[in-house]
C-alpha cells in the first residue's frame, strides 16, 4: 500500500485447542539485523475481533514486528502466537489464518482488477486524506462483514485515535504506551491527543518528535510534562 501504510489482517479463527483466544500474543520478542536492534523485547496482546493500531515514527520497529507475526522473519519459539499457534514452529498453519498487506503494491482479492487499480491509484497519492479514508472504510467493512481482527500500522495518529480499539506506540524498538486511545488521552487532560500521549511517552526519542512534526519548543514542553507526570 502507500508509503505510510501497512496492514496485517488476521482472520477470526478458533484458537488451537478450541475456544477463541487472543488473535496475537507476543512475549519478550527481540529481533536484530546484525548489530542493529529493531525490536527490543516487546510484549503485546491483540484480542480477536479488534482493530489494533501499531504506531510510531520511521524506524520504530513496526514493520519488523509485523513481519515476525506473519512469519516473514524467524522468531524464537514461544515468542509469537497467532490464534494460539506458535509462529516459530507452526509457520504454515499461521499463514493459513492471516492475510498481509505490505507497504508495497499488492492486490486485494476481494476487489475486481478495475477496483484494485482505482484503489491503488488513489493510495499512491496517499497525502490525500480521501485515499486514507478509503482504506479505513475498507477496514471497517471487512470487520463488519467478517469479524476479522485487523492489525494496522500508520503514522497518522489522529486517524488511529478515531478508528482503532487499542493502540501501541513503538519507538526505538520498544512499546512506550499501550491501551484504548480515549483512556490514554484522558490521562493527560481533556484537550490531549494521542500524539501528545506519544510525545510524553517517547520524550527521549527525537526521531519520533521529528516524524510527528515537533520542534525544539515541543521537546522542552514534552520533557516538562513528562517530569510532571513522573
Ligand atoms: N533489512 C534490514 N536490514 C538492516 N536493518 C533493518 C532492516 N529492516 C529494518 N532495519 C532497521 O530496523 C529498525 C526498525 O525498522 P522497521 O522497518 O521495523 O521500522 P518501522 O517502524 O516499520 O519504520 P517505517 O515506518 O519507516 O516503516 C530500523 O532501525 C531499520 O533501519
Amino acid at each position: 500500500m502507500g508509503a505510510s501504510w501497512e496492514e496485517g489482517t488476521v482472520s477470526e479463527e478458533p484458537a488451537a485447542g478450541g475456544g477463541t483466544g487472543p488473535a496475537v500474543e507476543i512475549s519478550g520478542l527481540r529481533y536484530a539485523f546484525g548489530a542493529r536492534t529493531a525490536v527490543d523485547g516487546i510484549d503485546l496482546r491483540v484480542a480477536a475481533g479488534q482493530v489494533f493500531g501499531l504506531l510510531g515514527p520511521n524506524g520504530a520497529g513496526k514493520t519488523t514486528t509485523i513481519r515476525l507475526i506473519v512469519t516473514l522473519l524467524p522468531c524464537p519459539p514461544g515468542s509469537v502466537r497467532v490464534f494460539g499457534l506458535d509462529a516459530a514452529r507452526e509457520r504454515m498453519a499461521v499463514r493459513r489464518r492471516i492475510g498481509y498487506v505490505p507497504q508495497q503494491l499488492s492486490a486485494d482479492g476481494a476487489l475486481t482488477g478495475r477496483q484494485n487499480v482505482a484503489l491503488f491509484a488513489r493510495l499512491y497519492g496517499v497525502l490525500d486524506p480521501v485515499a486514507r479514508a478509503v482504506v479505513w472504510e475498507r477496514i471497517g467493512a471487512l470487520r463488519a462483514e467478517t469479524g476479522m481482527t485487523v492489525l494496522v500500522t500508520t503514522h497518522y495518529m489522529d486517524e488511529a485515535e478515531q478508528h482503532c480499539d487499542r493502540v501501541a506506540l513503538m519507538s526505538l524498538g520498544r512499546i512506550r504506551a499501550l491501551g484504548v486511545p480515549a483512556e490514554l488521552t484522558a490521562g493527560l487532560g481533556p484537550e490531549a491527543s494521542l500524539e501528545d500521549v506519544f510525545r510524553v511517552c517517547a520524550g527521549d526519542s527525537l526521531s519520533f518528535l521529528d516524524a510527528a512534526g515537533g520542534d525544539a519548543r515541543d521537546i522542552r514542553s514534552t520533557r516538562r510534562t513528562a517530569s510532571r507526570l513522573g
